[in-house]
C-alpha cells in the first residue's frame, strides 16, 4: 500500500483517480524510454507493471519493422515478449546488451534503487550490470528522498533461509518470508524472498555489503550504482534524471 493510499483509506474515488494517474505516468515513462531503442540493438527487458508497458510498446514497434533482440529478466516477461513476437535470447546467450529498460520500487536523488517487488531482482541485476546503458522507468510515487519506505527484498537459498532469518533478526531488520497464495514465493531460480525493514538504516552501501557477506543470500534488491537514466512520469509531464 502506498503512502497516499494509507493516507486516504476510505476515499475510493480518490484511490481510483490515483490509480489512473499512476498508470498514465507509468505509460509516459515507458514510451519515453523506448525512444532510446534503435534497430539492431539487444535490449534487456525488465519485469513488472511499468516494464510491461514498455514491452507492449516494443512489441508494437517490432510489428512495424523494428529489428531488436530482447533479453527477458523473468519468466513472466519472457512469456509476454513471446506473445508479442519480440525475438528473444536468454541471458546466458547474450554476448552483450546495449540497453536495459526496467522498472523500480523506489529511487532516491542519487539514482539508487530498491527493486524486487515482483521477485525478479536477481536476473534484473545481472542484466543491468551487463548492459551498456540502464534506463529505469517509474511513476512519481516511486521517487523518495531516502530509500527504505519500501521493504528491501533479498533472494535467499531455501536451505539457508531459516539461518539467514536469525542473523537478520539480530541485525534488527525484521525479515519477513514472502508468501504468495499461501505458499512460499519461489523465484525463477527456485529461491525464496525475504523482505526487510531498512527504514532506520542510514548507511545503505554498508548494509548492502553486510548482507552480501551472509552465506545463502544470493542477491539484494539494492541497485546502488547501476541506473544511468531514470525517466519518471509526473502528472502530465516527464522528468529525466541522469547520472
Ligand atoms: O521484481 C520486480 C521488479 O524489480 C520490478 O521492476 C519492480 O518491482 C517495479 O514493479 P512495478 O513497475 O510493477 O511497480
Amino acid at each position: 500500500m502506498s503512502a497516499l493510499e494509507r493516507e486516504y483509506p476510505a476515499n475510493k474515488k480518490f484511490k481510483y483517480q490515483l490509480m489512473t494517474t499512476i498508470d498514465h505516468e507509468k505509460k509516459r515513462a515507458a514510451l519515453e524510454a523506448v525512444k532510446y531503442v534503435r534497430s539492431g540493438m539487444t535490449v534487456g527487458l525488465g519485469t513488472g507493471s511499468t516494464a510491461n508497458l514498455m514491452i507492449k510498446e516494443l512489441g508494437r514497434q517490432v510489428a512495424n519493422g523494428l529489428n531488436i533482440i530482447g533479453v527477458p529478466s523473468s519468466e513472466h516477461t519472457r512469456k509476454l515478449a513471446l506473445e508479442l513476437h519480440i525475438p528473444l535470447i536468454s541471458l546466458a546467450e547474450a554476448a552483450r546488451i546495449d540497453l536495459t529498460i526496467d522498472g523500480t520500487d523506489e529511487f532516491d536523488p542519487y539514482l539508487q534503487l530498491i527493486k524486487g517487488g515482483g521477485g525478479a531482482l536477481l536476473h534484473e541485476k545481472i542484466l543491468a550490470y551487463n548492459s551498456d546503458l540502464v534506463i529505469i522507468i517509474a511513476d512519481s510515487q516511486k521517487q523518495v528522498k531516502r530509500l527504505g519506505s519500501f521493504k528491501l527484498p533479498i533472494e535467499t537459498i531455501p536451505l539457508a533461509t531459516q539461518k539467514i532469518i536469525q542473523s537478520l533478526t539480530q541485525m534488527q531488520l525484521q525479515p519477513t518470508l514472502r508468501v504468495k497464495e499461501g505458499q512460499n514465493f519461489i523465484t525463477d531460480e527456485g529461491n525464496y524472498i525475504l523482505d526487510l525493514n531498512i527504514k532506520h538504516i542510514t548507511n545503505i552501501p554498508s548494509l548492502n555489503n553486510r548482507l552480501k557477506e551472509i552465506p545463502g543470500i544470493v542477491e539484494t534488491g539494492l541497485f546502488l550504482d547501476l541506473a544511468d537514466i531514470i525517466i519518471v512520469g509526473k502528472g502530465e509531464s516527464i522528468r529525466t534524471y541522469k547520472k
